[in-house]
């Protein structure tokens, strides 16, 4: 996801006046007509008017064509042009790196969701209802529940997915991939032979167990937020698309703490773009606050150091920075010959029937849930995840081996994760020079909570690859040397030989939250309110993962389109507002002030509309209006009963009840 300024206005000079007759239907002409020397002649179109102009930019470029292919998954990391290749500082961990952590961040249209590994995880309940109790209001499960299910499109519903928790008609298709490798099915089996009892949907009644997970994908295609969401819209005359435009400031109005426009960098030369109504930063955990910085919203102290004039000092700008942290095992699948998965055949059977080892992640796709003995909640809140690797239809090997007596055995990874991790880093500037990565200090493991949680886990992940399916089928043990200086896995587990083998092969995820936290205003790390307003600042929102306060349960893809979809509606409802407010104004003669939007409610008091895209059409008819699940109150929102009912959605938490094991 990118960065938004809505309503913009291209400082207009005659030249662009020119250009006005041409594109007169748009409703940037009624802005240009306003220059000096502009003609007149372009007819004002009022519905055109009453829309929000978007202008996107993003620093990338497209999402290249073959990173729809899943088994692709890895082909844009590392590479100038589609990934940011941030590095963290160095570490006691990462050792095997020499200390300092990889973190790869899709820099393309799309962002990370067009080099994820596509699985599809809400987290738990707990997770938000933490958030909400913790300062985020109306930020609870039941609160966030139906942005879930809003961008959803279940192609499993009947298939171990649950109508209850799901729902179709979304922009994004969910649904498992075609194709897993046998050794996947045997893991979800040997996790049985550990007493994890199998479960069919992560994001349904339970979310532990071991399975095969959704997808973010339509058939063997990856689905990005960009071919979601952008790609069905590009026609709409209100959208606006800037590639390869590096955003460097915010601009604020002079003497006020409002924001009027972004400065960006495109083609070597400064440019700059206004915005008559609001500046939406949606540039990811480490570019957002980055961002923030460099346009003097940030503590104080760290920007009067580089000369960076305060515009507001907010501490807690690039506070808070975590991720879910762990290690990664090695295993070598001893009666396995390492044949390549991608071959003629395979690349065959994609072409002509998307089906086969190039429409999955191979192992990737595998994940369990579990709990580590210091998970809390009575075991209700699961603390650990297991990644696997392995299988991949991955292209650039040159030796493919096919023939049955491949001398090179199989390897596969367990990753194992802590979910809940304690530790907090922090992110700032390197310098004021916007092209530099900022300074990205996770602090992994300063919390020993940290590190004992992934040495349980650790144990958990070498037992399942002692059980006898995976031993016995796949002569599965642990690959001797993996462990470097540490030792090995059959001299025993001991905490001083796992802490260190955690250390050495410490397995970041890509999950990144909480730089840009959302909290109430006497939070003193809060950066933006739970409307996403930044706090302080007029005109200036952020809409991505940096506004989690805590990372979820899980991925974090479907929790940010979640929190995307929110912060998406609560513009939407504010400027709709506007309007409804402007035409009473109108009509009865009143102040037409779009800063007393927020106080006007509609004939129906939720300010809401309907949407001219198409797409929004089967929400609405399944779903009815606007949020039919909510209706105002003077205690604030409450739940429709009957609506919950008609659509089988749980109404209390205990309902939704994520029973662990
Ligand atoms: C390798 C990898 C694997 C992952 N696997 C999964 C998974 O399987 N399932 C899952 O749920 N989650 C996964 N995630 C995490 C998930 O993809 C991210 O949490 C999510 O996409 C974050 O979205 P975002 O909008 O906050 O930021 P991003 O997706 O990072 O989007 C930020 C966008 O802003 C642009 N941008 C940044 N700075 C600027 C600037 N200065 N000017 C203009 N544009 C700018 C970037 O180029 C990018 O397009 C993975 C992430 C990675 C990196």
């Amino acid at each position: 996801m990118s960065l938004y300024v809505i309503d913009f206005d291209i400082k207009t000079s005659s030249k662009d006046c020119v250009k006005c007759t041409a594109c007169c239907k748009r409703a940037c002409c009624a802005k240009m007509r306003e220059a000096p020397d502009c003609p007149k002649s372009c007819p004002l179109n009022d519905a055109a008017m009453m829309q929000l102009l978007v202008l996107l930019i993003e620093a990338g470029g497209d999402e290249p064509t073959a990173s729809s292919v899943p088994a692709w998954v890895t082909a844009y990391w590392g590479r100038e042009d589609t990934d940011w290749m941030y590095q963290t500082e160095p570490q006691n961990a990462c050792l095997n790196e020499g200390g300092k952590c990889s973190w790869p961040r899709g820099k393309m249209l799309g962002g990370c969701s067009v080099i994820n590994g596509m699985m599809y995880m809400r987290g738990h309940a707990a997770d938000y209802d933490g958030w909400a109790v913790n300062g985020a209001a109306g930020w609870s499960w039941r609160d966030v529940f139906p942005y879930f299910l809003k961008s959803e499109d279940n192609r499993n519903i009947g298939s171990g997915i649950s109508p209850q928790y799901h729902s179709k008609g979304g922009p994004l298709p969910v649904q498992r991939f075609r194709h897993a490798p046998q050794f996947a099915h045997d893991v979800v089996a040997a996790g049985i032979e550990l007493g994890y009892p199998p479960t069919s949907d992560l994001n349904g009644e339970s979310i532990t167990g071991f399975t095969l997970a959704q997808a973010l994908n339509d058939e063997g295609s990856r689905y990005s937020t960009a071919r979601a969401y952008l790609r069905p819209a590009a026609r709409r005359e209100n959208l606006d698309v800037l590639l390869n435009a590096h955003v460097t400031r915010v601009l604020f109005a002079q003497w006020e703490k409002r924001a009027t426009g972004v400065q960006y960098l495109r083609d070597g030369e400064t440019k700059e773009v206004k915005a008559t109504k609001e500046v939406i930063l949606s540039a990811g955990t480490i570019n957002s606050p980055q961002i923030l910085l460099l346009s003097g919203v940030g503590p104080k102290e760290a920007l009067e150091g580089l000369n960076i004039p305060v515009v507001h000092d907010l501490p807690g700008v690039g506070q808070n920075l975590h991720n879910h942290i762990g290690v990664s095992l090695d295993f070598t699948l001893e009666k396995e010959p390492d044949n390549a998965e991608l071959n003629w055949a395979t690349a065959m059977e994609y072409m002509l029937s998307r089906n086969g080892p190039m429409s999955s992640t191979g192992m990737s796709q595998l994940t369990g849930i579990v709990n580590s003995k210091l998970a809390g909640a009575g075991g209700r809140h699961p603390d650990v995840q297991f990644f696997f690797g392995g299988y991949y239809a991955g292209c650039g090997d040159e030796t493919i081996h096919e023939e049955p007596d491949n001398p090179d055995r199989r390897h596969v990874t367990i990753a194992a994760i802590a979910l809940q991790p304690r530790s907090r880093g922090y992110l700032t500037l390197r310098s004021a020079e916007p092209l530099d990565p900022p300074i990205l200090q996770p602090n992994y493991f300063l919390e020993e909570h940290d590190m004992n949680v992934v040495m349980d886990a650790a144990r958990i992940a070498f037992r399942l690859a002692n059980t006898t399916i995976l031993r016995e089928k796949y002569g599965m043990t642990p690959t001797p040397g993996h462990g470097g200086d540490c030792g090995e896995v059959e001299d025993g587990l001991t905490d001083e030989f796992l802490k260190c083998l955690i250390r050495y092969q410490t397995a970041p995820e890509n999950h990144q939250v909480g730089t840009c936290k959302m909290g109430p205003s006497s939070d003193p790390v809060a950066v933006v309110d739970v409307d996403l307003k930044v706090h302080g600042i007029e005109g200036l929102r952020v809409i991505d993962a940096s506004i989690m306060p805590t990372v979820p349960t899980g991925n974090t893809a479907a929790p940010t389109i979640m929190v995307a979809e929110r912060g998406s509606e609560f513009i939407v409802t504010r400027y709709q507002r506007s309007k409804t407010q402007q035409t009473l104004a109108s009509r009865f003669g009143g102040v037409s002030d779009p800063s007393f939007g927020n106080q006007l409610t509609t004939q129906n008091g939720e300010g809401q509309t309907d949407s001219p895209d198409e797409r929004w059409k089967p929400w609405e008819k399944n779903w009815h209006f606007g949020h039919p699940w909510q209706h105002k109150s003077n205690s604030g929102f409450q739940h429709d009963e009957q609506w919950h009912k008609k659509h089988s959605i749980p109404l209390s938490n205990q309902r939704y009840d994520h029973n662990s094991r």
